[in-house]
């Protein structure tokens, strides 16, 4: 791998394919250094035929909607490295940003909350993930200073930004992994339950959220058993994403064969973090009733195959940015013990991730 060039002059180099409208991907893993770009050579839409494939996937949150897939073999690949925060320079110039419908939104929020715990109170679906979108107007939009403080803000995050002129441009700084596998070494995580950081990782977690992500685990190792072999699972513990604690517990273990990557991304997305349990009558639910277009929050996206290497992320955190406008996509678990004001609250917290960037 060669690397080129100092940060900032990488960024924007980069970017200048961004204005060109050429199809790209930068992105930085989770504490990591290494930010590395793939830029298309064409400016077709190709999507996913097999996960035998080399490049950088982004998949939407609906399972049956195509794919789009990066290729190696028809990309340039880049890489920089970060040797300081100082790299990531800020230039001059801020932002006025204006929340659009908020009242509206948060009516809209506590109806579909509520009747998501009206719903399993009278099921035996135990959990269900309900989001909406959030949008706000920034008149000074800067892609290159945004995707800075993301990356400044972020360490611990999957940090990227992804565009094709046929699709969009989309930003984000997700916290949840949806499948690591090097060789024949495989590893996830459960992550669920919101809490607002407060200057300490060491707080206690309410009986709803435990539950929840108890869910989450218990799922995910239902799923993998009969591919993963040699499973080992870690204890529970607070991770700080951003301005936010979650709970956290780590899954790793051996592929009993080496053809199993297919069947395992499809087996864990959607994930009960991000849909619910039992996740085919939660998907009904969340397309029956959110009434917007999750688009590709909540799917996934990451490096396919590259030098037998698969890192794979869910695509939480995000926004969409169209004509100086974000759209930011926020959603929580819910459960019986939910309170519609108490989520709201959440979601709230959870845009503000992406607020401060922009
Ligand atoms: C669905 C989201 O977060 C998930 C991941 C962590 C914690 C979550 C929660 O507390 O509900 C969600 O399951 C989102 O950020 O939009």
């Amino acid at each position: 791998m060669q690397l080129q060039k100092e940060t900032t002059e990488f960024i924007h180099e980069t970017l200048r394919f961004y204005n060109a409208k050429q199809p790209l991907v930068i992105f930085r893993k989770p504490n990591e250094t290494i930010l590395k770009a793939y830029i298309h050579n064409d400016k077709e839409v190709h999507f996913l035929n097999s996960f035998n494939a080399k490049g950088f996937l982004f998949a939407p949150f609906n399972k049956n909607e195509k794919k789009i897939l990066f290729s190696a073999d028809k990309c340039r690949i880049l890489t920089s490295e970060i040797a300081t925060d100082k790299d990531l320079k800020i230039t001059l110039g801020d932002s006025t940003n204006k929340v659009f419908h908020n009242e509206k939104s948060k009516k809209n929020h506590l109806h579909l909350v509520q009747k998501g715990i009206d719903f399993l109170k009278n099921s035996h679906i135990k959990k269900v993930v309900l989001s909406r979108k959030e949008t706000v107007e920034c008149a000074n939009f800067d892609i290159e200073n945004t995707f800075k403080r993301m990356l400044n803000n972020y360490k611990n995050a999957f940090v990227y930004l992804w565009y094709h002129p046929s699709i969009g441009l989309w930003m984000g700084a997700t916290p949840e992994r949806l499948i690591n596998v090097t060789q024949n070494k495989f590893n996830t995580m459960a992550l669920a339950g919101t809490q607002r950081y407060k200057n300490t990782v060491h707080v206690v977690w309410k009986e709803k959220e435990v539950q929840e992500q108890q869910y989450v685990t218990d799922y995910i190792l239902n799923t993998i058993k009969g591919s993963i072999k040699n499973i080992e699972v870690s204890g529970t513990y607070t991770v700080k994403a951003g301005d936010l604690l979650h709970i956290r517990t780590d899954i790793a273990g051996d592929l009993k064969t080496t053809d199993l990557l297919e069947n395992l991304i499809e087996a864990l997305h959607p994930t009960p973090a991000v849909c619910g349990l039992p996740k085919k009558e939660a998907t009904k639910f969340i397309f029956e009733n959110e009434n917007y277009d999750r688009a590709y929050y909540a799917g996934y996206l990451g490096e396919l195959n590259i030098e037998k290497n698969t890192h794979l992320f869910v695509n939480l955190r995000c926004m969409q940015v169209n004509n100086k406008i974000a759209s930011i996509y926020i959603g929580g678990g819910i459960t019986t013990d939910s309170k519609p004001e108490k989520e709201w609250q959440e979601t709230v917290l959870k845009a503000a991730v992406m607020k401060k960037v922009l």
